[in-house]
């Protein structure tokens, strides 16, 4: 998903405009495109050689030679591979990283020819903010570009993403595109990862969204301090020109203590002031309803179709910030009436399985003791039985949080039984020893159980569940794989769940 017409930039330009030492005997190089992944290089691209925990990039340098790359730009460290790769070669005193941004703004034109930027962060909610957004835009008749956790999309054109927000070249890429397509709106999810590792550098946000910030990512990040300052990057003028701020944790106040860009803030919890405030009106087992209401802008009524106040939440963050961006509340307000709730699927954000005459059945793709705490108090206002919950953790990520994932669940359910999600390089029963230590600490007399394998754990549950019950699976919604030892095996909780109710004569 880049340009198709790109405007040609002389190499020589390029250099001169950055900085940058030229090695080349050819200066009338013209560059149409940039990457810094040698599998994605498409004739006449700048492919950067860049240092990374596992390789060098340059290293890569003769294979995007051999795929059309033109010009290689590296540091020090990767000089000898890109020259031997025979194109002109840009020698920058950094990691390429730090400027790639910059550069592919500079390659693609999007530092003047961009559509409105919306960009979502947080710890939870991103997704299913910038999927709302999406559908609130295209509910209003404008077209819209996407990149989320699940997909990059223009307009019908669709992949399945592989990073939450993409490398800097991709997404400049993308955005050039968008902008040649026609796209009036590009809505952005953007991880601390992200920020960090300068994917998002050279695009400024219209508005940018602060859902919250919970315990995640602690394998990247060395405290909860260090994650907060990723985030709060975004809330800098280099970055965005205004935002909208939740308040619904304590992260949220300070974003507003420490930035310098014009913020405004929403709340859904209850008692806590802010500029706009999400009341939940109604929980149904397919829907949210809630109220917006701004003493500026006025207050609309609508409903999310997903469970949940936090759901109601990210619903009422992206209709403030389509209005902080400029679109009257009135408009907004008369397609939410003409429609009766915000239009949106959310993929493996608490999906609920049909089930005739039978329990109440979600899944849902969070994997964090915040996400899993939201989901489990929308799904106790609903459940006059109990609530059976189906839950694990990933491997190579975040191990600090397995105990807390377990305290939430353990808490938050009736029978909790913990299973394998994705271990990849763990010893899966160690993964579920952390997370059963959580749960049982919690809750010693809790009715918690071990199944390793999913698919039995499935079964486990619908076997418990009677006609008032609730089954909830957390954690991997959305994929149709398990990674296991480096191997991904098929794997979709959504067929196998179906699967387990229909064997059941539930379905
Ligand atoms: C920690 C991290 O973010 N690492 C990312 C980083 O890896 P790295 O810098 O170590 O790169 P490397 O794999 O050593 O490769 C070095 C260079 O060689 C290039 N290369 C490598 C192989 C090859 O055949 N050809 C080639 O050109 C690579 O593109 C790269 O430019 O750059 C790589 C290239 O873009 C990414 O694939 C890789 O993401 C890994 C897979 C990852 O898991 N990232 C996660 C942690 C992440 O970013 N997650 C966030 C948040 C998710 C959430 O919301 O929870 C996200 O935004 O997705
Ligand atoms: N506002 C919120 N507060 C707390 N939890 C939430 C909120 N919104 C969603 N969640 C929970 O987090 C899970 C992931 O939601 P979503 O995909 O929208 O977030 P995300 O920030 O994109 O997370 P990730 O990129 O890690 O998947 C949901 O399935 C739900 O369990």
């Amino acid at each position: 998903m880049r340009p198709h017409s790109p405007t040609p930039k002389l190499l020589v330009d390029l250099a001169e405009h950055f900085n940058l030492a030229l090695h080349s005997e050819t200066p009338d190089v013209l560059l149409t495109g940039i990457t810094m992944n040698s599998r994605d290089v498409e004739q006449g691209d700048l492919y950067l050689g860049l240092p990374g925990a596992r390789f060098h990039g340059a290293s890569f340098a003769k294979d995007a030679v051999e795929r059309g790359a033109v010009a290689i730009l590296t540091d020090a460290s990767g000089a000898v591979d890109a020259t031997a790769a025979g194109v002109p070669v840009l020698l920058t005193p950094t990691s390429p990283r730090t400027i790639a941004g910059q550069l592919a703004a500079w390659i693609y034109g999007t530092t003047t020819d961009c559509p409105l930027t919306l960009g979502v962060t947080g710890t939870n909610g991103k997704t299913s903010t910038v999927h709302f957004l999406d559908g609130l835009l295209t509910a209003l008749g404008k077209k819209t570009g996407l990149s989320s956790t699940a997909q990059r999309r223009i307009g019908n054109d669709v992949v399945v993403s592989s990073l939450t927000t993409p490398e800097a070249p991709e997404l400049h890429g993308l955005l050039a595109r968008m902008h040649e397509v026609g796209v009036d709106a590009a809505i952005l999810e953007v991880s601390a990862h992200a920020l960090t590792r300068h994917r998002v550098d050279g695009v400024v946000f219209d508005v940018a969204a602060f859902t919250n910030l919970s315990h995640d990512h602690l394998d990247d990040y060395a405290d909860m301090d260090e994650y907060f300052e990723a985030k709060l990057s975004l809330f800098t003028p280099e970055r965005s020109r205004k935002a909208v701020v939740s308040l619904d944790t304590a992260a949220g106040a300070a974003v507003v203590e420490r930035t310098s860009i014009d913020v405004v803030t929403i709340s859904s919890t209850p008692g806590v002031a802010a500029d706009w405030v999400v009341t939940v009106t109604d929980e149904q087992p397919d829907s949210t309803g809630f109220t917006l209401a701004s003493a500026v802008h006025g207050t609309v009524s609508t409903r999310v179709p997903v469970i949940g106040r936090h759901m109601a939440a990210n619903g009422g963050l992206a209709i403030a910030m389509l209005v902080e961006a400029g679109i009257p509340l009135d408009e907004i307000r008369s397609v939410l009436d003409r429609d009766g709730s915000i239009v949106a699927t959310l993929p493996g954000r608490s999906v609920r399985i049909p089930v005739q005459n039978g329990p109440n059945v979600y899944v849902d793709s969070g994997h964090s003791p915040d996400a899993f705490a939201k989901t489990l108090e929308s799904v106790r206002h609903l459940t006059r039985g109990r609530v059976i919950m189906v839950a694990g953790a990933n491997g190579d990520r975040d191990a600090l949080k397995r105990p807390e994932m377990g305290r939430e669940a353990a808490l938050g359910s009736d029978v909790l039984i913990i299973t394998d999600h994705q271990p990849r390089s763990e010893d899966p029963a160690l993964i579920r020893e952390a997370v059963l230590a959580g749960a049982r600490e919690a809750k010693p007399d809790g009715d918690i159980r071990e199944i390793a394998a999913p698919e039995s754990a499935i079964r486990a549950a619908v076997a418990e569940a009677t006609e008032t019950d609730t089954i909830l699976w957390a954690g991997l919604a959305e994929k149709e794989y398990r990674e296991v030892g480096g191997v991904k095996i098929p794997f979709s909780v959504l067929d196998e769940t179906r699967a387990a109710l229909t064997e059941a004569g539930w379905i």
